[in-house]
């Protein structure tokens, strides 16, 4: 088992949000038995306290992870989000820090699609409203208001991993798909891409959102592009609850412009399942309400606590940065017989040339040695005899730039 240059048992693993027991399993298996599982998000000051001694953090959506609680994480290695989105996480707070950050970035997307391919066909059966009226001992047996979904058109916004496998499954329904994106997509099947937004709006019985939360994609569905959908058009927001102005959209839900909406993501989402859930759309028969479970099935969590954990333990003993959203990707070979130095420094001129000077006049062998860099950060790493190893530790945490270095055994 590799070893790391603090004895694994001491190793603090924060674990929250219920993450799946896989990933605890995976963590006990690779020698990490100091875990702290929290099946609920924590409140900020928990949130504080318990991320003080922690070296690897693993989150969901809920978490926030702000430069307040990066600043109180001294100890912090890396973040593991155990799921698609990285919005809830300060990027560049963690990357200045050499932190590095992880997510699933494919894991949860089939249920995310097969969800809103069954909430399609229930709102265009009106079925939110039809099961309600049941529910309070109604009988609504008509078919006014309802159709199928074959040869109706869906407009996805945003083709990426959610909204492509969407389109591939709509398209088995005999749906016809158009999609937006900012960049240039390769069709599944027979899909179509639009050139705006607007041409989206305009043509389709369907509107289903699958972009990420960016600063472009704020408010981006608001009365405005609402009115530009057909009359009597549903929508569906499983992406982030900060794409879609959910006052207008109630308005427009209201006067009947669309004829029904299903949304999964919201501007403000309760912290916890013990917290009221609040919001405009609340007792609206044509729209079905679910609370951010898109990706939430056992397959997936199953699947997401495996991926994000073996990234984690990875960079742990390996050093290995492959697939890390914030930080230059380094794919590193086992290093039998050498010890390794990890060292993270700002990316500014010379760093390199001095790591490399300071090995050198310590009389250092160097093995092997691998670089990256971002805009901010560069990311070097040396495997050297074993018996230099802790001399040219301390000789790499002098040179200028240095944000934090390791060894591994
Ligand atoms: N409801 C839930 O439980 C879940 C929600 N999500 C959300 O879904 C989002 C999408 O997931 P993926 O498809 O995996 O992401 P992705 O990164 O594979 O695809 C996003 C697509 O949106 C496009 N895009 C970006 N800005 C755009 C804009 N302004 N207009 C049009 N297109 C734009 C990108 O070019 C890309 O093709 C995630 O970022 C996450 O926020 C993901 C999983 C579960
Ligand atoms: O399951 C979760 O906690 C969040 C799912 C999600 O929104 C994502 O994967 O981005």
């Amino acid at each position: 088992m590799p070893k790391t240059s603090l004895d694994k048992s001491k190793i603090k693993i924060l674990l929250l949000e219920g993450v799946h027991q896989t990933a605890v399993d995976n963590f006990k298996a690779s020698g990490y038995t100091n875990i702290e599982y929290h099946p609920k998000s924590l409140s900020e000051a928990d949130l504080l306290t318990a991320i003080e001694d922690a070296y690897f953090v693993g989150i969901r959506s809920r978490t926030q992870l702000t430069e307040e609680v990066f600043a109180a994480a001294k100890k912090l290695v890396a973040v593991g989000c155990f799921c698609i989105g990285t919005n809830q996480v300060e990027l560049y707070s963690a990357l200045i820090r050499g932190i590095p950050v992880f997510n699933a970035p494919y894991s949860n997307t089939r249920s995310v699609a097969e969800l809103v391919l069954g909430e399609m066909i229930m709102l265009m059966r009106g079925i939110p409203h039809k099961s309600r009226e049941c529910h309070k001992g109604g009988w609504i047996k008509s078919a006014e208001g309802s159709y199928e979904v074959r040869g109706k058109t869906l407009g996805i916004v945003g083709y990426g991993n959610i909204g492509s496998q969407l389109s591939v499954l709509a398209e088995a329904l005999g749906l016809k798909v158009i999609y937006y994106d900012v960049v240039t997509k390769l069709a599944m099947g027979n899909a179509h891409q639009v050139d705006t937004l607007d041409e989206l709006l305009a043509q389709s019985d369907v509107v289903s959102l699958h972009v990420p939360e960016l600063n472009s994609t704020k408010w981006m569905i608001a009365a405005e592009q609402l009115g530009k959908m057909k009359a009597g058009a549903h929508l569906i927001n499983a992406s982030r609850g900060s794409v879609v102005v959910i006052e207008d959209l109630a308005d427009v839900l209201k006067s009947g412009h669309l004829a029904g909406a299903a949304i999964d993501v919201f501007p403000v989402e309760p912290r916890s399942n013990d917290d009221e859930f609040v919001s405009p759309l609340r007792d609206l028969d044509n729209v079905i309400l679910t609370p951010h479970i898109g990706g939430s099935t056992l397959e997936a969590q199953e699947n997401i606590g495996k991926e994000v954990s073996e990234k984690l333990i990875r960079y742990s003993d390996n050093g290995t940065t492959t697939f890390a959203v914030n930080f230059p990707e380094v794919a590193l070979p086992a290093h039998p017989g050498k010890h390794r130095l990890l060292h993270i420094h700002e990316n500014i001129p010379g760093v390199l040339s001095e790591v490399n000077r300071v090995l050198s006049e310590n009389g250092i062998n160097v093995s092997s040695q691998y670089l990256q860099t971002n805009e901010k950060v560069g990311y070097v790493v040396v495997d050297v005899d074993r018996e230099y190893s802790q001399q040219a530790l301390e000789a790499l945490k002098n040179v200028k730039g240095t944000v934090r270095s390791r060894v591994l055994f």
